[in-house]
């Protein structure tokens, strides 16, 4: 199995001549076959390294032993109508996963990555464990060791808590649930709350913050701003919950939807000397490497920015930087993202601008019908707000709530990475019939947010 390691051109290589001559089973080892870890053994293996990479045996519901090739694999879509049965749904989902981790393994084996079914663990600075199934360990040597194990949901302290779900058993509960409460205003929150007031559920949706999300009580979700929950309670209707205001609500299932924690619990990376910060993350230098030089991680497990595309970003510039001979660091400037409702940002918000605005902050914004919720009778607005430096002119971020609002963000983040300013978006003719068209016709200022002014919420 041992073979003589690669002489790559990594950043700030640590080895010296009496390294050199070890001899490794492999270049690199991964721990964790989700979006980062199989981008960056692919990547790593066109670059001519010997790649190894272990994940977790196959469940459709990961957990924190179970998992599959591919990782958390949420962004699938569905080609058929699915006409809102909640079992034919499940069973279309199980089916693309399975379709899903069939692709990721076949690009694996394409790119000659060797695949390990079981969990893994470092047991040294470039050591490996992976436990199969049936128990039997197999031991490894790297030369670099990728931790890509992503993150795990988190679950508040709160009595009952264990009456909860998480997303990771929400899309496979057996049956859809007519009443539900989501605790969190963040992603996954705003998602399933859509997802089941879109199948007929009736939603209550509490979370932390004062802000009220219009477009969802436009879509009739229940909103308990400034509210959390207090105690669950199984009852022979359902569940009980009792929030800090005292109100009841009686409900088939409660969500928590209340951020997410690195998966490093298992890994033994203490115990080799990796540094972790207090959230359980590894902590990375600009590079991705952890303090021991050998030892690199990506993704959710970072606890950076955690996306998908992201963890892409960083598994590829990982594989450049190690086996690619060019030392690439991530760019975390300008990363649009989106969520349903359509939602989709890019840049600073205006909370943001004006945390760190060096002068005045000028916003534009645009409220209208879309002519398709015109035609349905939908009651709601799209909004879009351009944050604008009021020196430099420099458009610093952009957002939409609308039908498309993610397909357009895509172009206006293009826009933003190559530093356009409000004058060039001005410039730019618009596309006619579009929303789009909205972000290069905003000519009046709506507020302008002077230096030094108290932030607000917006
Ligand atoms: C419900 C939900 C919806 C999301 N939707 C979006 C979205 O719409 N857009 C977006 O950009 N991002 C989305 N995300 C975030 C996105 O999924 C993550 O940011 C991304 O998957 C991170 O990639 P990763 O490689 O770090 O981790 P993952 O893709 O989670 O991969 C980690 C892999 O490591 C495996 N693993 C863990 N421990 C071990 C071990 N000891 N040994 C071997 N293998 C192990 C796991 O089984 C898993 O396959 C969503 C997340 C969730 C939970
Ligand atoms: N469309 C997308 O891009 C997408 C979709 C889903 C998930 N994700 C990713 O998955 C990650 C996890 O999503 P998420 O929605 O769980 O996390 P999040 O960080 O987006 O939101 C967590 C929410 O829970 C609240 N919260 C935290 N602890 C709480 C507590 N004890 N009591 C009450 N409320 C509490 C927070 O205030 C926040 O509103 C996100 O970081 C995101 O990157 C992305």
């Amino acid at each position: 199995m041992s073979r003589k390691m690669l002489i790559d051109g990594e950043a700030n290589n640590n080895s010296n001549n009496h390294e050199e001559e070890v001899q490794y089973d492999f270049d690199l080892f991964v721990i964790g076959a989700g979006s980062g870890g199989v981008r960056a053994s692919r990547f790593s293996a066109q670059y001519g390294a010997k790649v190894g990479i272990c994940e977790l045996p196959f469940h459709p519901i990961s957990s924190e032993v179970l998992g599959g090739v591919g990782g958390t694999s949420y962004g699938w879509e569905l080609n058929e109508k699915i006409d809102f049965n909640w079992k034919k749904l499940l069973h279309k989902k199980t089916e693309e996963i399975v379709r899903l981790t069939g692709i990721y393994k076949r690009l694996l084996s394409n790119a000659g990555v060797k695949l390990f079914e079981g969990e893994g663990k470092v047991v040294g600075p470039n050591e490996v464990e992976v436990t199969q199934l049936d128990g039997t360990k197999l031991c490894y040597s790297a030369k670099h060791i990728l931790v890509a194990t992503g993150s795990k949901a988190q679950r508040p302290d709160i009595p009952g808590q264990e009456l909860a779900i998480t997303s990771d058993e929400a899309l496979s509960l057996d049956e859809l649930p007519k009443r539900v409460v989501i605790l969190g205003g963040g992603y996954i929150a705003v998602e399933f709350a859509s997802i089941w007031r879109g199948m007929g559920s009736t939603v209550d949706l509490c979370f932390r913050k004062e802000l009220p999300l219009r477009n969802l009580e436009g879509r009739k979700v229940n909103l308990h701003p400034r509210t959390t929950l207090s105690e669950l309670v199984k009852t022979e209707d359902g569940i009980k919950v009792r929030t800090d205001h005292g109100e009841e609500l009686v409900v088939d299932a409660v969500l928590f939807a209340t951020g997410r924690i690195p998966n490093t619990k298992r890994l033994n990376l203490e115990a080799v000397g990796v540094e972790l910060d207090r959230t359980g993350a590894v902590k990375v230098d600009e590079y991705s490497r952890t303090n021991i030089p050998s030892i690199w991680a990506i993704g959710d497990v970072t606890n950076r920015m955690n996306l998908t595309p992201v963890a892409l970003m960083e598994g590829t510039l990982f594989a450049k930087t190690v086996f690619g001979g060019q030392p690439s660091k991530p760019d975390y400037s300008n990363i649009p993202c989106a969520v349903i409702p359509p939602l989709s940002v890019v840049g600073l918000s205006e909370e943001q601008a004006i945390e760190q605005a060096k002068g005045d902050i000028l916003v534009f914004t645009s409220g209208f019908n879309p002519m398709k919720n015109t035609i349905s009778g939908r009651q709601e607005k799209t909004l879009m707000k351009l944050v604008v430096d009021a020196e430099t002119d420099k458009v610093l971020g952009a957002s939409m709530c609308g039908p498309d609002a993610a397909e357009i963000m895509q172009g206006i983040a293009i826009a933003l990475k190559c530093g356009a300013t409000k004058a060039q978006f001005d410039s730019t003719v618009g596309i006619h019939p579009s929303a789009a068209e909205e972000f290069v016709t905003m000519r009046s200022v709506t507020r302008r947010i002077a230096f030094g002014k108290p932030k607000t919420n917006l």
